[in-house]
């Protein structure tokens, strides 16, 4: 039934209508932060704050820097911004950081990023879940990760190591540039997949292994599914409804495919491997996992341990290719600690390396792989000493990558200076002025092994090969703006030269 004889006219009024209502909610939903006092940019309809993903040309991580840089100066505390409608609270102040991840932990549990276990069973990851059930898991999963299990891991990690050396000595033969990002991207591919799945991916020499591509389509990011990721975050029950996925379905379906095949040939056979997968079915023959829980740790071993390691040593190479000075300095430490161990990369002599550590963390202080976290404010929380209540249900940013890179921290910023971590310097300054690994309960559960995985990286390649930048090499590097995990966009072309 027509409301008047025609129909665009009913169209036109239609529309208009609907505008309106939407315009008043999107109004309405704007004033939220301003009631309570609390700095925040200007929103603009429909992004919110967010970065318009068809125009910006910026990533989530970059854009949250970008408002603590500017909104610390308003307000050096906190602010709230809008994603789409949705009032988020970004914390500043070292403090209120604490708070949040530690010490008032039980108001902030959730992650507050969306999962779909019904349409996409693999989302329902440690990562993801939130609540009770995150803490169960949690509870059985941490001791797959005490230095223990990664000592008995060490063995399969140094095999993927020989296979970096010789892709490397393969460049030099043929006085070729290394593309250091592929060549790592390999490397990291080939141990997590050999200790979350058990497989030997040989992505070296086997360029039509599955696991790189699949990798990839993890984080890669197209405009719509950074859109759909937005619109999710903003709206998780609708979403459901709607049934969006949060991970692609081919990429679900092949981890899914690969880790049942993996538990069904070891059940058969009685095959035994010391890595992540072994110690995911002992849990799940003392009923503790299901099958499905299994397929989604697995898959969330592998998505958090590929990309974050692989970035990490990228981009200390880097800067290592860029500083001769540090380069050599840390090539001194490893040749000596090595000489102790019979020349040995074990677990203990990685251990030895301090200044190795001091250029791990000045890496990730300058490119934390997870740019920012979030967290979920499940009970409504007083801010203390302030008349500010953030409600039930907002989602809470920390921005890691502003707080990295603020100069009350870090004078000069974009220098990369391991002295910064120095025992001395380390000292006074505030322990949540780094957090690559987050912090509190729901810090990140691998950060033994991605530290060991990189240590054992950068010493393999440093011990053979003296590095320099290469001139295709883009500088600076630029940021990719899809990808939910800090990466430079193309290719990172090193030369590399044999050390006899
Ligand atoms: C350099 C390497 C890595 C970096 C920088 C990194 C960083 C992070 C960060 C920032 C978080 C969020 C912590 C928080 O919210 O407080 C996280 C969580 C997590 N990471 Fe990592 N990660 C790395 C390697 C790994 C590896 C190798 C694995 C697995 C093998 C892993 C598995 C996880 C999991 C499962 C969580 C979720 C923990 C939970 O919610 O309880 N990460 N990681």
């Amino acid at each position: 039934m027509f409301l008047t004889s025609s129909l665009t006219t009913d169209l036109a009024v239609a529309i208009f209508f609907l505008t309106s209502v939407v315009t008043v909610f999107f109004k309405r939903s704007f004033q939220y932060w301003s009631r309570k006092h609390l700095p925040h940019p200007h929103p603009t309809i429909p992004f919110g704050n967010l970065p318009n993903p068809y125009k910006d040309g910026e990533s989530i991580g970059v854009f949250l820097a970008h408002l603590y840089k500017e909104m610390k100066k308003v307000d050096p505390k906190h602010c709230g911004f809008y994603a789409f409608a949705k009032p988020c609270y970004c914390v500043f102040d070292l403090d209120y950081v604490k708070n949040v991840l530690s010490k008032d932990f039980q108001y902030f549990v959730d992650r507050g990023i969306y999962y779909n276990e019904k349409d996409d069973p693999i989302s329902a990851h440690l990562f993801a879940i939130g609540g009770r059930k995150w803490q169960n898991l949690r509870k059985k999963l941490t001791p797959t990760f005490t230095s223990g299990r990664m000592k008995m891991m060490f063995q399969s990690l140094l095999k993927c190591e020989n296979s970096l050396y010789e892709a490397m000595e393969d460049f030099c033969e043929k006085s070729e540039a290394v593309d250091i990002k592929e060549v790592l991207g390999c490397f990291t591919t080939d141990i997590i997949g050999s200790c979350a799945f058990g497989l030997d991916c040989n992505s070296f020499k086997d360029k039509e292994s599955p696991f790189p591509k699949y990798g990839r389509k993890i984080f890669e990011s197209t405009r719509l599914r950074s859109l759909l990721n937005s619109f999710s975050v903003s709206f998780p029950n609708l979403s459901r409804v709607l049934k969006i996925r949060q991970i692609p379905k081919d990429v679900g379906e092949f981890f899914t495919k690969i880790v049942t095949e993996s538990v069904r040939y070891r059940e058969e056979t009685s095959f035994f491997r010391k890595d992540f997968l072994q110690l995911l079915i002992e849990l799940k023959n003392a009923r503790i996992l299901t099958i499905q829980e299994i397929v989604a740790q697995s898959f969330v071993f592998f998505a958090a341990g590929f990309e974050t390691s692989s970035t990490t040593m990228t981009f200390a190479l880097y800067e290592l290719a860029k500083n001769q000075r540090i380069q050599e300095r840390l090539r001194e430490e490893i040749e000596q600690v090595l000489r102790k161990h019979r020349g040995e990369i074990s677990y203990e002599s990685i251990q030895e390396m301090k200044y190795m550590n001091q250029v791990v963390d000045e890496t990730l202080r300058k490119y934390p792989p997870i740019p920012f976290i979030t967290r979920e404010c499940i009970r409504d929380y007083k801010l203390p000493a302030e008349n500010i209540i953030i409600e039930k249900g907002t989602s809470v940013f920390i921005p890691i990558l502003g707080i990295h890179h603020d100069e009350e921290y870090y004078p000069d910023p974009e220098i990369f200076d391991p002295e910064r971590f120095s025992e001395d310097n380390r000292r006074i300054r505030h322990q949540y002025a780094h957090i690559p690994f987050g912090q509190g309960p729901r810090i990140c559960i691998g950060s033994r092994f991605g530290l060991m995985e990189t240590k054992i990286g950068l010493t393999s390649i440093l011990k053979h090969f003296k590095l320099s930048v290469n001139s295709k090499t883009r500088e600076p590097l630029m940021m990719s703006p899809q990808s939910f995990i800090l990466a430079a966009v193309g290719d990172v072309w090193l030369n590399a030269k044999k050390i006899y």
